[in-house]
């Protein structure tokens, strides 16, 4: 960040947000099917999943925007939406930063992060906003207009006016989308540094796991309305609730079976299915960085049918003894595989992971 010496966001009492049985219903579609959620003070949640599986209802109901069928929320618990209460938008403590950032064109940089402050008297109004300037790198540019910026600068500006009227809880909807890779990474890091400074419990809309990864105390998945699964990155990427879970945070050869009478017998010995009987079927997940090569090891005795170049990793192709089909592994570029070298591929089965095979949804 360049220009003026940072300053510190001012920090908000934080607030408890939770989602009760939140049901939304439109016409021929359910957004959200009974979603629960506790999200504690202070506490940055991201909701991860694909288009059309409810990120925006569920935020857009949280700010007020939009109602829900059934169910409830609550800020500190008590209820802002629901059967009982129906809180107004600027009622709720609750700040907002969209995808789509847009700053006022016919505002000074400082008028649009003031803008938020109207029931300030005009001095102070003007003090807090260039604060919260201040605070993302921009003082020096409050007088000037938003067609002057760049992108990561808009970006900047919009963060500053949704922090400066201090919200308890701030919601944000794919926040980075419109950044080239290099400057999310950056902005990422800035709005994390923000947010922790300014205490606001957080609600973050993406649909890249590694951003939500990255930024998420806590990562919910969504699908189809429902919430999948709400844990740390580490718990998401260790202990998938199912198949889809595991897709998102991880490459993986999925390979069928049908279950035994106790296990599932497989190249790399007997898998547990405690949660599966006999003559399921049966989903094996390898991920690809879970095969571990070598030239003369142990494990299985296979061959290099294909290599990828993608920088530091290399992705091969790999046919491995007892699989019908070639395993996708990822090694590190430098170990040099070539096509047709062969090798013993370990695979530790404490890191195969079973799901029930999932119909086509
Ligand atoms: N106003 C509306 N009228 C009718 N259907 C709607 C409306 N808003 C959302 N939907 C539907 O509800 C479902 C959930 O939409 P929502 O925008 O919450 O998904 P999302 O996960 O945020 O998707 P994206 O990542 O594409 O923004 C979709 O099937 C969508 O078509």
């Amino acid at each position: 960040m360049n220009g003026d010496a940072k300053g510190r966001a001012a920090a908000t009492f934080a607030a408890r947000l939770t989602f009760e049985n939140l049901t939304r219903d439109y016409d021929s579609t359910q957004a959200l099917a009974g979603v629960d959620l506790d999200i504690a003070p202070g506490e940055i949640v991201c909701l991860l999943g694909p288009s059309g599986c409810g990120k925006s209802t569920l935020l857009r109901i949280a700010a007020g925007i939009e109602k829900p069928s059934a169910g409830r929320v609550l800020i500190n618990e008590q209820e802002v939406a629901g059967p009982q209460r129906f809180v107004a938008p600027e009622e709720r403590g609750v700040g907002l930063m969209f995808q789509d950032f847009a700053l006022f064109p016919h505002l000074t940089i400082l008028g649009n992060v003031a803008f938020g402050l109207k029931a300030l008297p005009k001095a102070e109004a003007r003090r807090e906003a260039l604060a919260a300037l201040k605070r993302v790198g921009l003082a020096h540019l409050a007088d000037e207009y938003p067609h002057i910026l760049s992108g990561g600068q808009q970006q900047r500006v919009a963060l500053a006016r949704a922090i400066v009227p201090r919200p308890a809880v701030m919601l944000m909807d794919e926040p980075f989308s419109g950044l080239d890779v290099q400057l999310r990474e950056a902005m990422q890091d800035e709005t994390l540094g923000l947010l922790r400074e300014t205490r606001a419990t957080s609600v973050i809309v993406t649909h890249h796991p590694e951003e939500a990864m990255r930024m998420g105390d806590r990562i919910a998945v969504m699908r189809a309305g429902r919430l999948v699964q709400a844990g740390g990155a580490e718990d998401l990427y260790h202990k998938p609730a199912d198949l889809f879970v595991a897709r998102l945070f991880s490459e993986i050869n999925e390979i069928g079976y049908r279950v035994g009478s106790e296990s599932i017998d497989t190249p790399i010995g007997a898998l547990p299915a405690p949660a599966l009987k006999a003559g399921d079927r049966a989903t094996v997940c390898i991920r690809e960085r879970g095969v571990e090569l070598s030239r003369n090891g142990t494990g299985l005795a296979g061959r290099i049918l294909d290599v990828k170049f993608l920088g530091d990793v290399a992705r091969l192709e790999v046919g491995v003894e007892g699989f019908d089909k070639p395993l996708k592994v990822r090694a590190r570029e430098s170990d040099g595989w070539a096509r047709g070298d062969e090798v013993r591929a370990q695979i530790d089965p404490a890191s195969a992971l079973v799901f029930p095979t999932e119909s086509q949804k």
